[in-house]
């Protein structure tokens, strides 16, 4: 039997898978099955360039990979997880499935947990996130994850199986923490890119890092997280990579959208709909939520860079702290 299963022949899919494959039995799983025959034969997946992969990583479309796995790592873009466990119910019903996407449900404003919650209310959830570039997991480079799970016995043993020499895990029973912290830095990262690329300056970027970094954990802790979870891998750790690096490709589409200039919108930038999505839950909460909506009008096309960091400035002066006077 395979033990694990990784749902998502993406860049991060086939990354985790090959990272896991070298002292794991795992399985790639992806839903086309001429790409999946075409990497069999080239071992070479194109959304992960420059990596071969291993002769010992079976890489299959066949839906049995899903049902005969003890394990599920989900690694398609969080808009689409709802539909695939939809897809896949009953090969997935019952098991422990590994959340590895980085966003909020637009339609449902759930993210990764509750999405598997209410998909497969049989399922063990778990959310695997923080800094991780696809190509540096792939290519062994040490790595520090967060991995999230409710049942305390549950995930340490998954943490156990899922960590190699080079990925550390650390574990923690936060997983609304964790997985905001995973989906809120993107919508951050969008924000840092748009500055530097319309010309605004490193400062200004330090100054919306940490002024974001501030709203991820006034949605976040309104929504149930711990504030150490987001001080963290999973939202410090991973903002700082994500808000700061052309390695990120939240950070990229920000940067275009300074500069004004077209983006593939083939590529995956889970900060555009994560950002929308967390704006309608900051106006139904009644948060503050300034660089968040800013991010959102900009995805919207409802303004461009300057207007929106012009609105930042013209914000009422306040205190720095939500707690302090
Ligand atoms: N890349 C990275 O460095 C990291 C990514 N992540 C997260 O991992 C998630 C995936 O990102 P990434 O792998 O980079 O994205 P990619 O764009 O590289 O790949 C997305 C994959 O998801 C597949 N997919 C989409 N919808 C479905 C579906 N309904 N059923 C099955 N498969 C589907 C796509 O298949 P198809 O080709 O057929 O469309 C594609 O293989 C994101 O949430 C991202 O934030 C997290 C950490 C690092
Ligand atoms: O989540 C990531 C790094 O931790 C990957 O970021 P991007 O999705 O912006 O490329």
């Amino acid at each position: 039997m395979t033990r694990i299963a990784v749902a998502g022949a993406g860049a991060f899919g086939t990354a985790l898978a090959v990272a896991l494959c070298e002292t794991r039995d795992v399985a790639l799983w992806g839903r086309d099955a001429p790409a999946m025959s075409a990497m069999a034969q080239s071992r070479v997946n194109p959304r992960l360039p420059g990596v071969s992969l291993p002769a010992a990583l079976p890489v299959t479309a066949d839906p049995d990979a899903l049902s005969d796995a003890e394990v599920v790592l989900l690694a398609t873009p969080a808009q689409t997880l709802r539909a695939f466990l939809d897809d896949h119910a009953p090969a997935l019903g019952g098991k422990p499935l590994v959340a590895c996407g980085k966003g909020i449900d637009l339609r449902t404003l759930d993210g990764p947990s509750a999405t598997i919650r209410r998909a497969l209310p049989s399922a063990l959830p778990l959310v695997l996130t923080g800094p991780s570039f696809a190509a540096d997991i792939a290519r062994g480079l040490p790595t520090a994850l967060t991995l999230a799970c409710a049942d305390r016995t549950e995930g340490a043993r998954l943490q156990a199986l899922l960590a190699t020499p080079a990925l550390r895990l650390y574990r923690t029973t936060d997983l609304v923490g964790a997985e905001l912290g995973g989906a809120l830095k993107n919508v951050i990262a969008i924000a840092c890119g748009a500055c530097l690329g319309g010309g605004f300056g490193e400062s200004a970027r330090a100054a919306l890092l940490t002024r974001g970094f501030a709203e991820m954990q006034r949605l976040a802790l309104r929504l149930g997280a711990r504030s150490d979870t987001l001080m963290g891998l999973s939202g410090l750790g991973d903002l700082v990579l994500t808000a700061t690096s052309e390695g990120s490709r939240n950070y990229r589409y920000g940067l275009s959208l300074g500069r004004s200039e077209p983006f593939d919108a083939a590529v995956t930038v889970e900060g555009a709909a994560t950002a929308r999505a967390a704006a309608r839950l900051g106006g139904t909460l009644g948060l503050d939520l300034p660089v968040t909506e800013a991010v959102a009008e900009l995805v919207e096309g409802r303004t461009n860079v300057g207007t929106a960091l012009q609105r930042l400035l013209d914000r009422p002066l306040r205190a720095e702290q939500d707690s302090a006077d």
